[in-house]
């Protein structure tokens, strides 16, 4: 596939309604644990991303059928599957891959992965996930490629130690067929390993503590079928948020999922970005102060982030761009990953006044008038946080690499342009 380029006119006004998508990061878990039940599985509001996509042909792989029966509706079918030897080019594009671990366990017995990919955005530890699988009775083995084994899952007193969110979703699906009470403690709370919680609760587990950080699951379950709808994508509201607030445009989110935006909306409100509530929608004025709130005495503010329910990792890249065009100076600390704010160099070459103190901590003093520039998106989220730079920004900017962007967010030009920014995809949509 050729690599895509995003050619951006910026300093347009928009307005209107948009949807987020389903959550990237609630399907890749649900898609994966659609395997750890013979029967067939419907999910509607898949995003239809180049993530999604990936996993699909990897559940094809190992003899699952999987098929779009409709834009953003899969049906999988995982009636007899195999331990094959998975396609280690396919693994290493997505973090996900590492999800197969825990059905293909539990189904066969044993699986052997290649090393996993995803997003370059510093070291992404396993560690977590070979604690929870040996707790439950696994053997693992990491060489070249990860081993896991188990003749006999086993429900287990489980302390994490760290709430890893992958690994919460691989020691849940494992637990679920496990025999026995499993305690999952300092447990991932994300909307998206709820959203996997209450997809095994549909197919027929017994799970307790869905949202906390103590789940408790009682196995093995007799696991049926279903039809599940994925959840609206929280990254891609703050994403949204976050475009509304760069261009002053009126934008309405509509189906946003605002149970799950507590703490990104407070993030914003840090910014003076305030989003009001209209049943399920989240609305953005345009008329916000764009004032960055100081501590209490003066103090520079600072805005981090931190496991759910706090302010999630995924909208740092996003948080940065937004507070380029807000009043005041706050301190922005990554503390999760060590190589996501580089691409902040991107921003100062458009004109962004930031000072990057280290791998984890930037300083942003705005408002600053961005100019247009040429771009490469490192990772997902950088490519949207530059996305949102370059169609606020004064002229034309390029962004290579927008592969990048589109495996986390579905037909982003085709939607943004919709709402009135000028994005030319090359090559072209057929
Ligand atoms: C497919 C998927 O769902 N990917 C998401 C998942 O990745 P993933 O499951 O890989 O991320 P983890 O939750 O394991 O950890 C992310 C990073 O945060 C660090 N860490 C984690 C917990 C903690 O208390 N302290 C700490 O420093 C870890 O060491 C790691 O460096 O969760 C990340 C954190 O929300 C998101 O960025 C990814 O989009
Ligand atoms: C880091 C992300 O994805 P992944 O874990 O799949 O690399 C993300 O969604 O921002």
């Amino acid at each position: 596939m050729p690599p895509i380029q995003y050619i951006v006119e910026g300093g347009r006004r928009l307005s209107g309604t948009i949807e987020p998508s389903g959550n990237k990061n609630s399907a890749l878990p649900i898609i994966a644990a659609a395997l750890l039940t013979e029967h067939p599985v419907t999910l509607t509001n898949v995003p239809r991303i180049r993530d999604t996509e990936t996993l699909v042909e990897l559940c094809r792989s190992v003899g699952a059928s999987a098929e779009w029966t409709e834009r953003n509706t899969l049906q999988i079918h995982a009636k007899e599957i195999r331990a094959a030897d998975l396609d280690p080019a396919l693994c290493a594009r997505i973090r996900a891959s590492i999800l197969l671990a825990g059905p293909l366990l539990a189904r066969c017995g044993e699986v052997a992965l290649p090393p996993p990919g995803g997003d370059v955005i510093g070291r992404r530890r396993l560690d977590t996930h070979f604690l929870a699988f040996e707790q439950l009775g696994a053997t693992v083995t990491a060489t070249h490629r990860l081993e896991f084994r188990a003749s006999k899952l086993k429900g287990a007193d489980v302390f994490l130690d760290e709430p890893s969110v992958t690994a919460t979703e691989n020691a849940l699906v494992a637990a679920v067929a496990a025999r026995g009470t499993t305690y999952l403690r300092n447990a991932a709370s994300e909307p998206h390993v709820q959203d996997l919680a209450n997809f095994l609760i549909a197919l027929g587990a017994k799970i307790e503590g869905v949202g906390t950080n103590t789940i408790i699951v009682h196995g093995p379950a007799t696991l049926g079928s279903t039809s599940f709808a994925i959840q609206p994508d929280h990254i891609e509201v703050g994403s949204l948020i976050g475009l509304a607030a760069v261009t002053r445009s009126p934008l309405r989110i509509a189906r946003a999922g605002v149970e799950h935006l507590r703490s990104i909306r407070m993030g914003f409100e840090r910014l003076g970005i305030v989003c009001g509530i209209e049943g399920d929608d989240l609305v953005v004025p345009s008329n916000q102060t764009m004032k960055i709130h100081d501590d209490f005495g003066g103090h520079v503010p600072k805005l981090e982030d931190q496991p759910w329910p706090a302010f999630p990792a995924d909208l740092m890249s996003i948080a940065i761009v937004t507070a380029t065009q807000c009043d005041g100076v706050i301190l922005m600390h990554e503390k999760m990953f060590e190589s996501r704010m580089f691409f902040v160099d991107n921003l100062i070459a458009m004109g962004g006044r930031i000072v990057l103190c280290d791998p984890h901590r930037a300083i942003v003093a705005g408002p600053s008038r961005l100019r247009g520039a040429p771009m490469n998106s490192p990772d997902i989220r950088a490519g949207m946080a530059m996305l949102l730079a370059a169609v606020c920004a004064n002229g034309t900017s390029t962004i290579n690499n927008a592969d990048q962007i589109e495996r986390g967010y579905e037909r982003i030009d085709e939607r943004l342009n919709a709402l009135g920014a000028k994005i030319k995809r090359i090559p072209a949509r057929s």
